[in-house]
C-alpha cells in the first residue's frame, strides 16, 4: 500500500527580487492520498497542475519540503533506505528512458540485475527476457533489436516489460500511453490490466485523458492547481460534487466530442 501524507513541494521562485533570502512557489499543497494493494489510482488534472511532480516526489527524483511518503511500511526520504526495485516508472517518452545504444536484452537484463541481487536467487536472463516479452506481446527475436528498429508501441512494451521485470510493489505510469495512437494505446492498456490481475500489481496512472481513466482505473483523483480537488470511485465520476472535476470532465468531455 502507498501512502502520501500531507505533501508539501515548493520550488525556488526564478525571478524573485530578494538578495538574502530565497523565495518560494508552492506546487503541491498538503496532498493526502493512498492506494491499496492491487488498486490503479487515476491522477487526473490540467497541464501544470503537479500531476508530474506527485510522479517524481513518488519515485524519489524530488525530495518534499513537508510530509512524507509511505510503500509497503518503508517510509521513503525517511532514514531507511528505499529498497532498490520496489517500485518501477514508465514515462510518456520511452524513446528517452531507454539507452539507445543497449539492446532489448541489455534493457532488461538491467531490472532482472536488480531483482537478482534482491531475492538472491539466480536467473537466466535470457530465458526470463524471452518470457517477458512474451507477456508483453512481443516475440523472442526482438531480444537483439535496438530501440531505433523498434515502433513507439513496440518500444513502449519493452519499458513495460522493463518495469514488470524487477517484481515492483508499484508502478507509476506518467502519461505512460498519450503519444501513442488510439489503436495501439487500447492494447497497451489491455496489456497492462493483464499484467496487474497476473502480479496483483499497484498502478498509478498519471494522465490527461478521461476514457483511459474510466477502462484503467478503480478511483481517480482530480488535481487542481496542486491541492487535491476530489478523490472518487470511477464507477461514480459522474456523480463528482467539486466544481473543478465537475468542469473538468465538462471541458474533456467537449473537446472529446468535438
Ligand atoms: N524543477 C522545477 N522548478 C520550478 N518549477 C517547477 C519545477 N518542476 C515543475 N515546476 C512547476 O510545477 C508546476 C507543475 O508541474 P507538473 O509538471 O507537475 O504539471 P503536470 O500537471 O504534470 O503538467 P503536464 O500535464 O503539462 O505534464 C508547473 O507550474 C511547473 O512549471
Amino acid at each position: 500500500m502507498l501512502t502520501v501524507d500531507n505533501l508539501v513541494i515548493r520550488f525556488p521562485k526564478p525571478h524573485s527580487k530578494l538578495i538574502f533570502k530565497k523565495e518560494y512557489q508552492t506546487i503541491l499543497h498538503n496532498i493526502t492520498f493512498s492506494v491499496k494493494q492491487g488498486e490503479c489510482l487515476g491522477i487526473l488534472g490540467e497541464s501544470g497542475s503537479g500531476k508530474s511532480t506527485i510522479g517524481k516526489v513518488i519515485c524519489g527524483l524530488l525530495t518534499p519540503y513537508k510530509g512524507t511518503v509511505t510503500l509497503s511500511d518503508t517510509v521513503l526520504y525517511g532514514k531507511e533506505k528505499i529498497e532498490p526495485g520496489i517500485l518501477s516508472v514508465v514515462f510518456q517518452d520511452y524513446t528517452t528512458s531507454v539507452n539507445s545504444r543497449f539492446t532489448v536484452r541489455d534493457i532488461i537484463k538491467e531490472s532482472l540485475v536488480v531483482l537478482q541481487r534482491r531475492t538472491q536467487v539466480k536467473l537466466d536472463f535470457d530465458k526470463e527476457t524471452i518470457e517477458l516479452l512474451e507477456l508483453v506481446g512481443l516475440s523472442a527475436d526482438f531480444i537483439n533489436r535496438y530501440p531505433h528498429q523498434l515502433s513507439g508501441g513496440q518500444l513502449q512494451r519493452v519499458c513495460i516489460a522493463r518495469a514488470i521485470a524487477v517484481k515492483p510493489e508499484l508502478i507509476l505510469f506518467d502519461e505512460a500511453i498519450s503519444s501513442l495512437d488510439a489503436h495501439t494505446q487500447v492494447q497497451i492498456m489491455d496489456l497492462l490490466m493483464k499484467v496487474k490481475a497476473i502480479y496483483n500489481f499497484t498502478y498509478i496512472f498519471i494522465t490527461h485523458d478521461l476514457p483511459s481513466v474510466t477502462y484503467m482505473c478503480d478511483r481517480v483523483l482530480f488535481l487542481n492547481k496542486g491541492q487535491v480537488a476530489e478523490i472518487i470511485p470511477v464507477e461514480m465520476i459522474s456523480e463528482v460534487r467539486s466544481e473543478y472535476a465537475r468542469k473538468l470532465l465538462h471541458s474533456i468531455l467537449e473537446i472529446n466530442r468535438e
